[in-house]
């Protein structure tokens, strides 16, 4: 049987625990035409990248994944989507913000590799902390703020989704949830934008229970860190990943949460921040506003000045 054509090519930076999984779920979508896994270390990505390709008769997918390692960049080039997952994950104690001076270094040589290699790449960066390295990779690059971007309020959103659904004992599929703001101490669940069946979810779920949610929601990371004793959550984080990068490959106009340059929305400007957006091929289309109660409101401007301190830090690590 001949092959379906696929479409795109995306390589995935960072052949680690986030990098080998996101590699696998864009090649289990099967729209692909190309997954590049990278890594410094030499055969680990080749490695991953044939243990994947012997996974496609059982799983019934044609997309290959090309495994490159020893820090090149041959056969990246000319991506459509670069997603970067380089960089230490963090141990149980340590905040994302602990992360900077050693993740600035690889983010910093990534990008700019990536700017040299795949000049028209939209780039999705997941690398902590999160919010600054997104900053960081586009500085790097010098690519349109619109073709850089961070994955992190879909994680975050689907963190608070499965802990109202856990709380109330009722399916993922009947909760909406969001949150915006940072990928750290300062990330803004949005109770107000959150329903049940459709219903309020202060209708169904009182206020203290609400807050314990919401305090949850933003120490998701840190739950799944303490946990695991070594590294960082992996199976959501790529999910979320794999999801933008094929929004952008499929032109979809989804609305999604994403870190994204702001600029004038929400009273906000010049900064990288956790916002709803519509993606496609060109990366952001535009930042999409919701009603806000006054408190989430005051919330994400504080996140976004909290953020803005530290982006301007980034230009000198
Ligand atoms: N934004 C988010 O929501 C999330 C972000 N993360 C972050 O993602 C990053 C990766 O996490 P994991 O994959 O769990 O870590 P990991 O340690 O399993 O993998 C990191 C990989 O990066 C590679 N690497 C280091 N320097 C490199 C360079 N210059 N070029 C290419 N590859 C290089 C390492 O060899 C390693 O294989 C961490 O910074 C972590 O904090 C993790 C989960 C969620
Ligand atoms: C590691 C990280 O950023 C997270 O799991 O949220």
């Amino acid at each position: 049987m001949a092959k379906q054509p696929r479409n795109g090519k995306v390589t995935v930076v960072g052949a680690g625990f986030y990098g080998s999984t996101t590699a696998l779920r864009l090649a289990e979508y099967d729209v692909f035409e190309t997954v590049v896994l990278t890594d410094i270390v030499e055969g680990k990505p080749e490695g991953l990248a044939l243990d994947i390709n012997q996974s496609r008769p059982i799983e019934g997918f044609e997309t290959e994944v090309i495994g490159v390692g020893g820090g090149s960049y041959e056969g990246t080039e000319g991506s459509d989507v670069v997603v970067i997952t380089a960089g230490l994950p963090r141990k149980p104690g340590m905040s994302r913000m602990d992360l900077i001076e050693t993740n600035a270094g690889i983010v910093r040589q990534v990008a700019e590799n990536v700017a040299r290699t795949s000049p028209d790449a939209v780039v999705i960066v997941v690398s902590n902390p999160l919010d600054e390295m997104t900053a960081l990779a586009q500085l790097a690059t010098g690519f349109p703020h619109q073709r850089v971007m961070g994955q992190a309020g879909m994680l975050d959103t689907a963190r608070f989704t499965n802990n109202v659904a856990e709380e109330l004992g009722v399916p993922v599929a009947s909760v909406r949830t969001l949150t915006l703001g940072s990928h750290g101490d300062t990330m803004v669940p949005v109770p107000s934008r959150c329903t049940v069946d459709g219903k309020p979810l202060a209708d169904v779920l009182a206020a203290d229970r609400i807050e314990h949610l919401v305090t949850r929601t933003r120490n998701g990371g840190a739950e799944v860190v303490a946990l695991l004793k070594t590294g960082s959550a992996y199976y959501a984080p790529s999910a979320a990943a794999a999801r933008m990068a094929r929004a952008v490959i499929d032109d979809s106009g989804a609305v999604m949460p994403v870190c994204t340059w702001v600029d004038g929305e929400y009273g906000i400007s010049g900064v990288y921040l956790g916002v709803e957006a519509e993606i496609g091929r060109g990366g952001v289309r535009r930042v999409v506003e919701s009603d806000l109660s006054e408190d989430e409101l005051a919330g994400l401007r504080e996140a976004a000045e909290a953020v803005r301190a530290k982006q301007a830090d980034v230009a000198d690590l």
